[in-house]
């Protein structure tokens, strides 16, 4: 694709199909297609539709959610096209009776004629907002919803889970995705890698996400390492070259031995633990011997602070000698709170006892089960852990299933539709809408308003009445000092419109961190966040209402 001078990228449409070959355009309820025959069958296939896609509620009990999952639905549509086998199985699954005119039309179908709309991937979004407005042949767009709701419920919520695990860790410490072997199938363990570093985690364990998004790769090894080791006899090769080639120490296993003694015996350490398991000595000094720059130990096989730190230490300081500095160690058990104090303790001692520049600060990794609740116990009894490695409770979101993405038509045939229901929170708030973000003073977003397509955009330093949109007495003047408009183009169907480039994973996870960043606190906290205003016009308002009126029977009581 051609850049244009004004950065925006030309009209082309050719883009890479989605990340996972099963999505395609049989990724989709049946339903969609019996409807697509029926409109078809009708002669309204044509229609021209719009359809929002939003969510109702935050997850996680919190007042935000980071919107992802865009891109894979872009990849989606532009290379929407039906097989001739697909096409074969869709006719097998219909009743007999459909006639075969809709399975030409079906061959004939691609998105170009639909437009999408949507919020940039990586922004924080917020409660019946839509994050992608949808418009074009109803039978087409019809077709698009299952797959695009499925695209951005698991996204977006991974994406938000991540970005809560890192507000509660802080932004200093380093965040590993571990997730893999617990996610959801290969697809949600991709999906879980791509977006938990959206979501501001700093790298994945995932070898496959590595690949195909350039995340990251980071790692430790398992207690399997540890364990498969029985005594230092085993290790043949003893020989390790310094770090800058100077000099060949022939005899590492025991410089390892010396330096073990040397601490057992110091004036500092004495007595502080007796005899160390000689086979996880063994397993840590081979490790070293594999990774000598790049030297981590997993210290809780078999007694962290009796056995694994001081191997660990001794290790790391027979590196030293040859020029080598230790990475540091993970924690994969026990109180995370109090190890990490103590694996900070005994290193802070080896620096001062033995002179040692740095060894105080080297790393300590904490791994078990961890989640934000873990993370934030963890912070309130002070802790000395440097990075973490989150798994199960991160990727399959243990907090909460899904996102509850809904796709709802708004408008057919330039009439504005509605869904009613019992539960006021569940009415679709009809027309094709404009939405945009008025910000503050003090630079935080203050409130999101949609409007009607039509309305005059709100201006800095006007004041425009923002309503709840199904709470009378809610409303509030706004007097924006900046207005973002949120609805881009990223398919513009066939209109000339310019299309939003697709920005790299790199831009997406920026976004999310800075968009978190800008959020005035009290949205953000923990406990009984504020919730962020979502509101419409006045002249939106009074539509909705309308035409709610309009859509509800009067009953009647006997
Ligand atoms: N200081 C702490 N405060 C709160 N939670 C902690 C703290 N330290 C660890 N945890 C959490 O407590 C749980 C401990 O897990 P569990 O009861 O399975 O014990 P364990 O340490 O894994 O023991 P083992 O694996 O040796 O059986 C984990 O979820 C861990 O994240
Ligand atoms: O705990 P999670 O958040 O899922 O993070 C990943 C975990 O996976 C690995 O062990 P695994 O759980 O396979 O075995 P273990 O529990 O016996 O250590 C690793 O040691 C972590 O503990
Ligand atoms: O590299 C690690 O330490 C790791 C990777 C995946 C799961 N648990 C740990
Ligand atoms: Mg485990």
């Amino acid at each position: 694709m051609d850049a244009k001078p004004n950065g925006e990228y030309s009209s082309d449409r050719v883009v890479d199909g989605p990340t996972n070959p099963m999505v395609t355009p049989l990724l989709t309820d049946l339903y969609q297609f019996t409807m697509a025959y029926a409109y078809w069958k009708a002669g309204k296939h044509q229609d021209q539709a719009v359809f929002d896609l939003y969510f109702r509620k935050n997850p996680f009990g919190g007042e935000y959610t980071i919107f992802a999952g865009l891109e894979e639905c872009i990849k989606f549509i532009a290379n929407f096209k039906f097989t001739e086998e697909e096409i074969d199985f869709i006719r097998q699954s219909l009743p007999p009776s459909c006639e075969d005119g809709f399975f030409d039309y079906l061959r004939g179908i691609d998105c170009s004629d639909v437009e999408v709309y949507a919020i940039p991937e990586g922004s924080a979004v917020f409660p019946k907002v839509p994050l992608l407005r949808i418009e074009g042949p109803i039978a087409v767009v019809q077709l698009l919803e299952t797959p695009f709701v499925n695209l951005i419920n698991y996204a977006s919520l991974v994406t938000t889970n991540a970005a809560r695990h890192r507000f509660v860790a802080g932004k200093s410490k380093i965040l590993l995705e571990f997730g893999l072997r617990r996610a959801q199938g290969p697809d949600g363990g991709i999906g879980a890698s791509k977006y938990c570093y959206i979501g501001g985690f700093d790298a994945t364990s995932n070898v496959a996400a590595g690949r195909l998004f350039g995340i990251p790769l980071r790692g430790t090894h398992s207690h399997a390492f540890v364990s498969s080791y029985m005594s230092p006899d085993e290790i043949i090769d003893k020989l390790l070259l310094s770090n800058d080639g100077s000099s060949i120490c022939e005899d590492f296993v025991g410089l390892v031995q010396t330096w073990l003694s040397k601490i057992q015996w110091s004036n500092s350490l004495r007595g502080t633990f007796g005899e160390t398991n000689q086979s996880e000595l063994a397993a840590f000094t081979s490790y070293a011997l594999a990774f000598p720059n790049n030297f981590l130990a997993l210290v809780d096989t078999y007694d962290v602070v009796r056995s694994g730190i001081p191997n660990f230490c001794a290790v790391a300081l027979a590196l030293s000698d040859l020029g080598y500095k230790a990475v540091g160690i993970r924690l994969d058990s026990g109180d995370l709170a109090y190890l990490s104090c103590e694996a900070r303790r005994f290193f802070c001692t080896i620096e001062k006892e033995f002179g040692v520049p740095g060894f105080g600060n080297l790393t300590i990794t904490a791994s078990n089960d961890l989640n934000e609740e873990t993370l934030d116990a963890l912070n309130k009894q002070g802790h000395e852990v440097d990075a973490y490695g989150i798994g199960t409770y991160l990727v399959t979101c243990y907090a909460q299933a899904a996102l509850g993405v809904v796709f709802k038509l708004v408008e057919i045939n330039n009439q504005p539709r509605i869904k009613l229901s019992e539960d006021v929170s569940k009415v679709s708030i009809p027309c094709k809408k404009r939405c945009y973000r008025l910000y503050g003073k003090e630079g935080y977003p203050l409130v999101d308003l949609m409007t009607g397509e039509n309305e005059p955009p709100p201006k800095v330093g006007e004041r425009i009445l923002c309503r709840h949109p199904f709470n009378e007495s809610k409303r509030a003047y706004v007097v924006p000092q900046q207005v973002e408009e949120l609805l881009k183009c990223y398919w513009p169907g066939s209109s000339d419109n310019a299309r939003e480039i697709l920005p790299p994973l790199k831009d997406i996870r920026e976004r999310c961190i800075k968009q978190l960043e800008q959020m005035r606190p009290d949205h953000m906290r923990r406990l009984n966040p504020t919730p962020y205003k979502v509101s419409v016009s006045a002249k939106l308002y009074d539509f909705i209402h309308f035409l709610w009126l309009n859509e509800a029977p009067v009953g009647e009581l006997q």
